[in-house]
Order: C-alpha cells, then sequence, then structure tokens
C-alpha cells in the first residue's frame, strides 16, 4: 500500500481529485467505482471545479457506487442515489446510463445483489475504486466480521455504523437497518483502490491498518492483499500511526 501524507482534508481532496483526473486523461472511458460519506465530498466538489474550468469529460466514464440503504427510494434525501446526483452526477456531463447503483427497493434483495455483481463484470470491472473507512474499519458497509469471499450481498448494519450515519438523518431511528453492499471481494477485483482517510476519528482505523495483520474482524486489512493501493491521509487521520517519511 503506498501511503501519501497530506496536511489537511483540504489537502486529501486535492490530490485525490488529480490521481482521479489523472486516472481520466489517460483513459476517458474508465470505470469508477464511487464512495459515499463525508470524506470524498470534498474530492467530488474538485472534481466538478475541474470539469467547468478544464471540461474533463465524464460522457464515457461509467460508474459504480459501493452501497445502498435498503428501504430508501432512490429520491429519498438520504439514500446514495441522491447523494450522488446532489453531490456530483448532476454537475458533471456522465450520463444517467452510465451511472449504476444497487436499488435498495427492489423487491427480489438476492436477484440485485446478483445483478449488480454481474453489471461489474460485463462491464469489465472497475478500474478505479474510491473508498472511505468507518471507524470500525467498515468498506463499503462490510462490517467487522464480513468474510473476505464476499460479493455483492446484504448488511445488517453495525449499531456504530447507524450511529455514525445518524448524523445525516433527522435521528437514529430513520437510519434504515440494512443495506446492499458490494463485498469485500468485489472491490478488491477493482484493478486499482484509492481510500481516503481524513480525521481524528478515524486514527485508531488508520493505525489498525497500517499495523494489524489481515483479519475478518477489520475488513480493511483486506486491502493488504491488492497490488495497487493507494492511501490519501491527513496528519489528523495519521496521528495514532507511525508512517516512514
Ligand atoms: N457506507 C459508507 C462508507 O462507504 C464510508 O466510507 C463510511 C465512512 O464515512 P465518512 O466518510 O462519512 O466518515 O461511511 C459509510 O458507512
Amino acid at each position: 500500500m503506498k501511503i501519501i501524507q497530506v496536511n489537511s482534508y483540504q489537502d486529501m481532496s486535492q490530490r485525490a481529485s488529480q490521481f482521479i483526473i489523472n486516472k481520466i486523461s489517460n483513459n476517458n472511458a474508465l470505470k469508477l467505482g464511487f464512495a459515499t460519506g463525508g470524506t470524498p465530498k470534498g474530492t467530488y466538489e474538485l472534481l466538478i471545479e475541474d470539469y467547468k474550468q478544464n471540461q474533463t469529460s465524464y460522457q464515457n466514464i461509467t460508474s459504480f457506487n459501493l452501497d445502498e440503504y435498503i428501504g430508501l427510494s432512490k429520491d429519498h434525501p438520504n439514500s446514495y442515489h441522491q447523494y450522488m446526483e446532489q453531490i456530483l452526477f448532476q454537475h458533471i456531463d456522465i450520463p444517467k446510463a452510465n451511472i449504476h447503483l444497487p436499488d435498495g427497493l427492489a423487491t427480489d434483495i438476492a436477484l440485485e445483489c446478483k445483478n449488480y455483481e454481474e453489471l461489474i463484470e460485463v462491464n469489465g470491472g472497475i478500474d478505479l475504486q474510491i473508498l472511505g473507512i468507518g471507524e470500525n474499519g467498515h468498506i463499503g458497509f462490510n462490517e467487522p466480521g464480513t468474510s473476505f469471499d464476499t460479493l455483492t450481498h446484504v448488511v445488517k448494519l453495525a449499531k456504530s455504523t447507524r450511529e455514525a450515519n445518524a448524523r445525516y438523518f433527522s435521528n437514529i431511528n430513520e437510519v434504515p437497518t440494512h443495506a446492499i453492499t458490494m463485498g469485500i471481494q468485489s472491490i478488491l477485483k477493482s484493478k486499482e483502490i484509492l481510500l481516503l482517510v481524513s480525521g481524528e476519528n478515524k486514527a485508531e482505523a488508520v493505525k489498525r491498518l497500517l499495523t494489524d495483520d489481515v483479519d475478518s474482524n477489520f475488513p480493511a486489512s483486506a486491502l493488504k492483499k491488492h497490488p495497487r493501493v493507494t492511501i490519501i491521509a491527513d496528519k489528523l487521520a495519521l496521528s495514532n500511526a507511525m508512517v516512514p517519511c
């Protein structure tokens, strides 16, 4: 894993957006895996700024998101469909037909998971997967204990994850209990991974990621099995970790 140390959230967003833009300029038909949460918001803002200033085109980009809450419609303000639409997609020229997220209202959820995984496969797989990390080490919504063999599947969200994400809802009871997420195996199938980490609340997770053995009780440790992972982390996120300069 390559670690890029930066000073601040703003610097992380700057480096991350430049990383993504470089990949797009080398391959304008990139298959991009997007993450949600607070961490990549600044990166997406800078992608929009670049789109406006430099006309980087997303016409041929295909996107796959990591996850979606079960029970929220695509129009629900807290669905990841809406997050992506509001925070990024409506501001760039990516065609709607190229955008993919799991459907949290699918009547046959098992089939939806299977189809989503197949969709990624038939598109040739994800070239670059952007990731955040939960305080408990979750990636996507793969909670501690998830097998590294998992493909897209249904998860019961950990209490701590629902509590952490409650800040986006009016109260914790509104936070869905389940989600569809790409599995750890699905994530590891991506050709390249970019993990973004910022803030003191992630310092323990980063320390564990850098020092602990590969163990399903800490899902992000699976990333150590992948040959092309870049971590862009700010000072606060690295404050518990010993990273060589
Ligand atoms: N499913 C998402 C993850 O993809 C994200 O990485 C994580 C961290 O979120 P944040 O970036 O807001 O800390 O939260 C959510 O649970």
